[in-house]
């Protein structure tokens, strides 16, 4: 550890312990109010997805400060091919168990496809039953300017809004897995899809699968936070799926992911240890019994 001096030391609020996201020491709920002033500290945050209470308590208390219960719930929870099939009540299920298992992360739950396409008053009519069957404590729906009116709405009615525009893999159908914004007339694009959705009054933005470049420039025009994913790393935040990063996704995993962890290897390992002692009858021991 650096020694900071004392010119250096950050001011604190008296008893307002440390407001850093992660590492900070306050024990209440983010909001995204939090989320708005790390920007403005210049402060880098992690995110992570997470589908179920338990894998989100972990994460809860490893300090994880935000956490998506995202629609790749569909490939990397349910075992959909993509997320096209996802359904909101699927959603809301999956971000009642985020909310149940954390106490400190800012749980975004992910609106799927199909739940705000149809308008305005069907993105709020969806978004307010996460708020209120499952406690997110916002959403994120994807598209730039296409979701312009989605956003405003919602945001007008109280419902915080995360942006997600780049590759936005419910139009997969439409648009493919492919990198966005590559050439001058996708980067202008890109741009104005960023301006939309923070004028529209989204808290913060996704940026999934754009140049680093255009990513950072992205980053330095809007006083949103950007969160990449593949987008390099010139973005305030940055979000993975949690089993891509922890080793445990059964099919192909991105190339822009950096794995921590081999989860799979582990959990095989286990399972076939246990299932060898039960074949060779080495468990259980006596310790396990009842007498
Ligand atoms: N397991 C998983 N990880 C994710 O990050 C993820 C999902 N699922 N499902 C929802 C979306 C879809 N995402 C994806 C899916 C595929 C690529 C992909 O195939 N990318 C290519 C690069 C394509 C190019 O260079 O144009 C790759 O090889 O990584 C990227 C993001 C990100 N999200
Ligand atoms: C990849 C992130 C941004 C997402 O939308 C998801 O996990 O569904
Ligand atoms: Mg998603």
């Amino acid at each position: 550890m650096t020694q900071l001096s004392a010119a250096q030391t950050p001011q604190r609020t008296p008893g307002d312990g440390s407001r850093a996201l992660y590492g900070g020491k306050s024990n209440r709920r983010i909001t995204v109010r939090d989320i708005t002033a790390a920007k403005e500290r210049g402060e880098k945050w992690p995110m992570l997805t997470a589908y179920d209470a338990t894998t989100a308590s972990v994460f809860d208390e490893a300090g994880i400060p935000v956490m998506l219960v995202g629609d790749s719930a569909g490939n990397c929870h349910l075992g959909y091919e993509t997320t096209v099939p996802v359904t909101l009540d699927e959603m809301t299920m999956l971000s009642a168990a985020v909310v149940r298992g954390t106490s400190r992360a800012l749980i975004v739950g992910d609106l799927p496809f199909g739940s705000y396409q149809e308008g305005p008053v069907q993105a709020l009519r969806s978004a307010t039953r996460l708020v209120k069957e499952a406690g997110v404590g916002a959403v994120k729906l994807e598209g730039g300017e296409r979701s312009h009116r989605q956003i405003e709405l919602l945001v007008e009615s109280g419902i915080p809004v995360m942006a997600h525009i780049g590759l936005t893999p419910q139009s997969v159908n439409s648009m493919g897995y492919r990198v966005q914004g590559r050439g001058e007339e996708a980067a202008q694009q890109l741009l104005r899809d960023a301006k939309a959705v923070q004028d529209a009054g989204a808290f913060a933005v996704v940026l999934e699968l754009v140049p680093a470049e255009l990513a950072a420039e992205v980053t330095g025009t809007l006083h949103i936070p950007t969160v990449g994913i593949g987008a390099g790393s010139g973005t305030d935040a940055q979000v993975l799926v949690w089993t891509d990063m922890l080793g445990l996704t059964g099919g192909r995993v991105p190339k822009f992911v950096k794995q921590y962890a081999d989860l799979r290897k582990v959990m095989s390992d286990a399972v076939k240890a246990y299932a060898e002692d039960v074949v060779g009858g080495t468990f259980p021991q006596d310790e396990h019994a009842v007498h």
